[in-house]
């Protein structure tokens, strides 16, 4: 999958394509990350690529022709329909099922704001999608950016070894992850349980999915809300109840 990324701080971007999974993913060609920065494309002495806002108040904006000029190159570069998206609070907050629409893209072109955002014509006319990683406010886009191209990442077929797509499942299930446990077996006097030392697979598993069902209904209900359980998974999440009474 492709990537067309559009920042004023692209060396920024080496954290995910010089770096673990999506790092190895860049190397064997399943991920193409290429940045385009607007100051490459500004036109005047000094490389200007803020602009002031209409109406005053403090702080500035992308100037517009440098990060349109920019956006335009990234689109002719893009391979077949690339979706435009920029990321900001005011879009569409991203989940588990948004990375995995956005997986299906034959290529992205994203978007990095920095200063006080950019014109909002540019959102009508250059941009297709906004979308949001949260409730906060970040300096930049770039981490946005990151996250997305992480999380896309990790959707792509040969991305993820077997070894790697533990926490894949419980989420692409809609589930939070089970506890997880490594060296040494005791742990400031806390054992690992007992059933993860035993070697029955059918009950590892069964006490993972149950310790997922368990920590959903605890801690995000919500989440729970949007599943059907099987009976089977009913029944696993009822006895996770009663032994937490
Ligand atoms: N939260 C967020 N989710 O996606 N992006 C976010 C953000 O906080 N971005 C900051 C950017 C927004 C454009 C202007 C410069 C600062």
């Amino acid at each position: 999958m492709w990537f067309g990324i559009v920042s004023l701080f692209p060396e920024m971007f080496e954290a995910v394509t010089g770096y673990g999974i999506t790092g190895r993913a860049v190397r064997s060609g399943l991920l193409e990350v290429e940045c385009w920065n607007p100051r490459d494309f500004t036109l005047d002495r000094h490389r200007t690529v803020d602009d002031r806002p209409y109406g005053g108040g403090p702080g500035m904006l992308m100037k517009v022709q440098p990060l349109r000029d920019a956006i335009q190159a990234a689109k002719l570069k893009a391979p077949g329909q690339a979706r435009v998206i920029y990321l900001s609070p005011q879009g569409r907050r991203l989940d588990q099922a948004g990375v995995s629409e956005l997986a299906t893209a034959d290529s992205l072109i994203l978007v990095a704001g920095r200063y006080e955002g950019i014109d909002e014509r540019l959102l009508d006319t250059d941009i297709d999608e906004e979308w949001s990683l949260g409730d906060f406010v970040l300096s930049g886009g770039e981490l946005p950016a990151m996250v997305m191209v992480d999380a896309v990442s990790r959707m792509l077929p040969g991305v993820l070894g077997h070894e790697d797509s533990a926490a894949e499942d419980s989420f692409a299930a809609g589930l939070l992850d089970c506890p997880h446990y490594t060296r040494p077996e005791t742990l400031d006097e806390k054992q690992v349980p007992a059933v993860l030392l035993g070697g029955n697979h059918a009950d590892i598993k069964r006490w993972r999915l149950k310790q997922q069902l368990g920590r959903t209904w605890q801690r995000r209900p919500d989440l729970l809300e949007k599943i059907e359980l099987s009976p089977e998974q009913q029944a696993l999440l009822s006895e996770y109840i009663r032994e937490a009474e």
